[in-house]
């Protein structure tokens, strides 16, 4: 998703189903006509069309054989009105479509709008015509897609981005999964999306900010009464909206009452993971951090960043003394799977700290099946995640949302996994999708500052959930702000923990008495 997207999103994130089910409702229960809502859906993908391309003299729409299409004819209809030349590909032979669609067509057609079927047109002849556009409208699949896109739409949705002319995909870009984000085959990468009633968890996770560009919400003005139809399978968070659940600290704050944090980090050869994960929680705000590393790690890590406690540690024996007077542990980044990495786990699990587990723990957990336990964090990259679970990273692709679920019930605690829609789940709340983060962060050394925040948090105070999806959503915050300033090639986790203070002062201004509140939109 693009940086500087300045749309509010609604925070209910559904799965198709769910949106066919508010769909359902508006027409049946509440009394808007189908076809009626088609014309809303039109206008609404049109205005989108008109801000994005506000010169565009030439649009190609392709139709697709379902509502989406029958959204595209009438999209069509609205650019013929005001004067655009319009190329309209009916992809599905038009006798096929049945109920609003083929009332969308019919109206388009008697408006005078050119269509012509798929075949009637060579395949050079579309790509040359998609070539002259000024931007291309997709309304070939919507929410009722099932599996990969199918002949003749797979060809046509390669032929869409070789063309290399701007998109906009009408409700959700053709062939990605609107529930899971998952592209199974050919998809549609679109530069926005205006998506209609529900806002779709596949546009905000997996595949889907990748193909979706802007994506821009609108309900069609339909009831309230209408969403009482279908549960949301998800909250849609970002910092704008974590951050007002920071408390501002008292003015008579001390050092001991802001929570003492453990970093257990840093084999051999890996120091710089534990210096990351302990300075990130530094700048989180935690009163004290100890990081608990290999004897040679020290020094570099007090030059770094003096306010750490740092401790050599060489045998398990020699954490004990260090985890009786703290209030929480982070395990795991650069931890190695070898005898150090295991001995370290054997003390960090034996006692009852809440614990973020990151990286060569979920590594050191794959291979020894521990008992769940409630007071956790676990972070796994999808990679690591399939590990834990015994499948393969494929399958975790598969369903994100469902992933996360299994991971939490299998672990318990909270399960938060990694990547662009970063999930987070627990058991007796509805999970967690994180809006924000950027391609920069795809560098070694962000997950280590994620789970030094997320333990920092959770020291100050958070209970486990709260502290992982606040500190997820802090995390791609900085992320975004580092990347505004210096670009995503060559980001380093340095600059995303230097923002960390700024970010974190968004929910003082917040709090404080007399400050506006920062609304959510
Ligand atoms: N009245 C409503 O229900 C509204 C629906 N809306 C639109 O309707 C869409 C949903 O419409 P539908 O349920 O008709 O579904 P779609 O239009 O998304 O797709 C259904 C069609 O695609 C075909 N299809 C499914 N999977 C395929 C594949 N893998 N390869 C090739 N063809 C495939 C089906 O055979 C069917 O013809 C929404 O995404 C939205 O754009 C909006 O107009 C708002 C109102
Ligand atoms: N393209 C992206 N968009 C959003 N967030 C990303 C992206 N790439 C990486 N991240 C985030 O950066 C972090 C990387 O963590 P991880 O893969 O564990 O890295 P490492 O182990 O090297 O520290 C995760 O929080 C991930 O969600
Ligand atoms: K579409």
């Amino acid at each position: 998703m693009n940086l500087t997207n300045a749309h509010s999103l609604p925070e209910a994130l559904y799965r198709a189903d769910a949106v066919q089910a508010l769909d359902r409702c508006a027409i049946e229960t509440q009394g808007i006509d189908g076809f009626d809502l088609m014309h809303r859906a039109a206008r609404a993908a049109f205005r989108q069309l008109l801000r994005h391309w506000p010169h565009a003299a030439r649009v190609a729409v392709l139709c697709g054989g379902g509502n989406n299409g029958g959204d595209g004819y009438l999209v069509a209809a609205n650019a013929y009105q005001k004067g655009m030349a319009v190329d309209c590909v009916a992809v599905t032979d038009p006798d096929r479509l049945k109920g609003d669609a083929r009332r969308a067509f019919d109206e388009a057609t008697s408006l005078g709008v050119p269509i012509e079927p798929v075949e009637a047109v060579s395949d050079k002849a579309l790509f040359d015509r998609l070539c002259a556009s000024d931007a291309i409208v997709d309304a070939l699949l919507g929410t009722g897609i099932t599996g990969a896109p199918r002949a003749p739409f797979d060809r046509i949705i390669q032929r869409v981005n070789r063309a290399g002319i701007g998109v906009l995909a009408v409700d959700v870009p053709s062939g990605l999964n609107a529930s899971t984000g998952l592209a199974s085959g050919d998809v549609i990468h679109a530069r926005v999306t205006p998506t209609f009633i529900g806002l779709k968890a596949g546009l905000m996770t997996g595949d889907g900010p990748d193909c979706a560009g802007d994506v821009v919400f609108d309900d069609l003005g339909v009831p309230e009464a209408t969403y009482d139809a279908a549960s949301p399978v998800a909250r849609c968070v970002n910092w704008r909206r974590a951050s007002t659940m920071l408390a501002p600290r008292r003015r008579g704050a001390h050092k001991g009452e802001c929570g003492h944090l453990l970093v257990v980090a840093g084999e051999q050869g890996l120091g710089g993971a534990g210096i990351l994960a302990a300075e990130a929680a530094a700048r989180t705000g935690a009163g004290l951090v100890t990081l608990a590393t290999r004897p040679e790690h020290v020094s570099a890590a007090l030059t770094r960043c003096p306010s750490l406690m740092v401790r050599g540690v060489t045998h398990g024996n020699d954490l004990c003394p260090l985890l009786s007077g703290v209030d929480g542990v982070v395990f795991g980044p650069g931890a190695g799977q070898g005898p150090w990495g295991q001995q370290m786990m054997q003390q960090v699990l034996a006692r009852p700290h809440p614990l973020v587990l990151d990286a060569d723990a979920l590594n050191l957990m794959a291979s020894r099946a521990p008992a769940r336990r409630e007071n956790q964090v676990l972070t796994p990259h999808p990679g690591e995640a399939a590990r834990l679970l015994g499948i393969t990273t494929s399958e975790i692709a598969d369903d994100r949302l469902a992933a996360a679920d299994r991971l939490q019930e299998r672990f318990g605690g909270v399960a938060l996994l990694k990547g662009v829609g970063t999930v987070v789940q627990t058991r007796a709340e509805r999970p967690a999708v994180i809006e924000g983060g950027n391609p920069g962060m795809a560098t070694g050394g962000m997950g280590d500052v994620l789970s030094g925040i997320i333990g920092s948090l959770l020291v100050q105070g958070l209970p486990a959930f709260e502290a992982a999806w606040l500190g997820a959503s802090l995390h791609a915050e900085a992320g975004d702000r580092a990347a505004r300033k210096q670009g995503q090639r060559g980001l380093l986790p340095m600059d995303l923990i230097g923002e960390l203070p700024a970010c974190l002062s968004d929910s003082e201004r917040v709090g404080a008495p007399g400050s506006p509140a920062d609304g959510e939109e």
